[in-house]
Formats: structure tokens, sequence, C-alpha cells
């Protein structure tokens, strides 16, 4: 007779090290801190050393507060890293620390990093295209590449959680931004090839595709402007923003090796209903 959790997932992630990317953004924020209470160790990684360990200092002070373990088998369970996602001499050399302070290669990718700019088309500046899609199409590529790599030669299993967006489904109103639209439909697709790679390996590779969170990101766009804002929840069934912690149960789920063992190459939209109307 099987047991209980032969059939329920406990979604705990002890013993796995996770990389953040934009460890210090909005949405990760929140992931970060639901990774470490479900046992994970996590690095943050983000473009700033600054920035990054700032986010580091604020994750301890919130696990401390709330009883989190902090260190295991004599190793802190988190750190920060200042790295370039389009710079893959920094992504190698950044793992490979990663790797030596955790003392064990890292089998967890939530990989966040990105931004967004709005330019209509016919205006678009190429130099701001291009960076945009350095950073949020092929950063998508070198990251797991290198992680993929280590854990390839250490024969361990991973995940690997790519953010997408709904901007790679649909196309959205009333803000103009073909490039971010279009390096998001690349990560989703992205995601399907490099899961068929790797699964011979057990790294399964999935992509979360968010709607509209209020985090930097979506401030920047609507700025002082709040009928941007309305004219984006006019178009979502749900009519409202989300709030980044809406994801947890998502990221979860694609982490842990049980929950979702038999999904890769998946993109999961989470969008209040958006793609429907
Ligand atoms: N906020 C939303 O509405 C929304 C919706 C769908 C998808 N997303 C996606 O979710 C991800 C996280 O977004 P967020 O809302 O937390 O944004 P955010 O701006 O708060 O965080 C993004 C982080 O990425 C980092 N970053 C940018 N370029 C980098 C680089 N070259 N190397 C390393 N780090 C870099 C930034 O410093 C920042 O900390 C992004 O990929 C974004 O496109 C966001
Ligand atoms: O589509 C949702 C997000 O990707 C993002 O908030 C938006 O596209 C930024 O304009």
């Amino acid at each position: 007779m099987p047991s209980i959790s032969d059939i329920v997932p406990s979604f705990r992630l002890d013993g796995r090290v996770a990389v953040v990317t934009g460890g210090s953004g909005g949405m990760a924020a929140v992931l970060n801190k639901a990774l470490l209470a479900q046992g994970a160790s996590v690095a943050l990684v983000d473009i700033d050393q600054a920035i990054v360990d700032k986010a580091g200092v604020e994750l301890t002070n919130w696990a401390t507060y709330n009883n989190v373990e902090l260190i295991t088998n004599d190793v802190q369970k988190i750190s920060s890293w200042e790295c370039d996602v389009t710079n893959y001499d920094q992504i190698t050399q950044v793992l490979d620390k990663i790797s030596g302070f955790h003392k064990s290669v890292p089998d967890l990718l939530v990989h966040t990093a990105g931004f967004c700019n709005n330019f209509d088309a016919l205006e678009y500046p190429p130099d701001k295209m291009k960076s945009l899609i350095e950073v949020n199409l092929l950063g998508s590529l070198y990251f797991p590449q290198v992680m993929a790599k280590l854990l390839v030669k250490a024969s361990k299993p991973g995940s690997f959680i790519l953010i997408g967006s709904m901007s790679g489904v649909i196309v959205n109103y009333p803000q103009n931004q073909v490039a971010y639209n279009a390096s998001k439909a690349g990560v989703i697709h992205a995601v399907r090839s490099l899961a068929t790679e790797w699964a011979k390996y057990n790294i399964r590779v999935n992509c979360l595709s968010p709607g509209y969170i209020l985090t930097p990101l979506t401030k920047k766009v609507i700025g002082e402007n709040v009928e941007i804002k309305n004219a984006w929840e006019s178009r979502i069934p749900m009519n409202r923003m989300a709030d980044p912690k809406e994801f947890v149960g998502s990221i979860l789920y694609l982490a842990n090796h049980d929950a979702s063992s038999y999904t890769t190459g998946e993109n999961l939209v989470v969008d209040g209903g958006y793609q429907c109307w």
C-alpha cells in the first residue's frame, strides 16, 4: 500500500541549492524567502554587488525573525553575488564560487533577471533593442547552459525555472514593447528546446509566465500615469495586478522534483485570466 508521502508531495527543498538571478528584484524579494523557508540554500545573483548584498541582508533578517534555518552542516544558506547575466565569463566564475561557498553544485535555477523598455516599433533605438535582447534572451541561454554543464559533470539532477511573461504569448496594450515581447516569446521556446536536450541528464526546464505584477519593473512603465494601470486592469478578468507572492505556489511546484516530476518544457501562464479575453 503506498504511503501518503508516496502520493502527496511535500514541496520541501531541503538540500537543494537555488540560484536566483535578478535576486534583488521585486519578484525575487518574495521568491527568495519561499525557497529558503522550504529548506533550500539561496544564492542571490544581480548586477550590482551593493544592491544584491542589501537583498541578502533583508533575507537574513526575515529568516531570523521567522526562525528559518540560516546554517546547515556548518554552511551558510544565504549568499549574494554580483554578475551580469550577459557576461559568460562572469556567469562561469560566479557559479564556481557559489558551488564552493555552498559546498554543492547549485541544482535549482530561478532566472528572473530581465527588464522592459517601451518604444514604438518605428522609433525603437537599435542599441536599446540589442541590450534588451542580450539580457532577456541571451542571458536566459547563457545562465542555464553554464549551470547545466556543472550539473552534468556532477551527474546531479536539476530543475530550472526561467521567467517568461504573458508578453511572450500576447501583445500588451497600450504600451508598445516589441523587443520585450519578442525576447519573452524567445525564452518560452528556448525552454522547450532546453527541456528536450537535457531530459536525458534529469534536468527539467520550465517557464513561468506572469501577467502584470506590481514591482519596480511595472512601476517604471506606469510612472505617474495611473491611466495605464487602469487600462491594464480593465483587460484582466480578475481586474487587478498580481502580488509577487501569488507566484510562490507555481515556483515551488516547478522546483520540487516530486511535485513536477513529469513536467518539463512547459510554459505556465499565471495572469489573472488576461489571455482569455
Ligand atoms: N513585473 C511584472 O509585471 C512582470 C510580468 C511578467 C514577467 N516579468 C518578468 O519577471 C522578471 C522579474 O521581474 P520583476 O518584476 O521582479 O522586475 P525587477 O525590475 O524588480 O527585477 C529584475 C531584476 O533583474 C536584474 N537585472 C537586470 N538586468 C540584469 C543583468 N544584466 N544581470 C543581472 N541582473 C539583471 C535587475 O537588477 C533587477 O534586480 C523579469 O524577467 C520580468 O521580465 C515581470
Ligand atoms: O506582460 C506583463 C509583463 O511582462 C510586463 O509587466 C509588461 O509587459 C511591462 O510592460
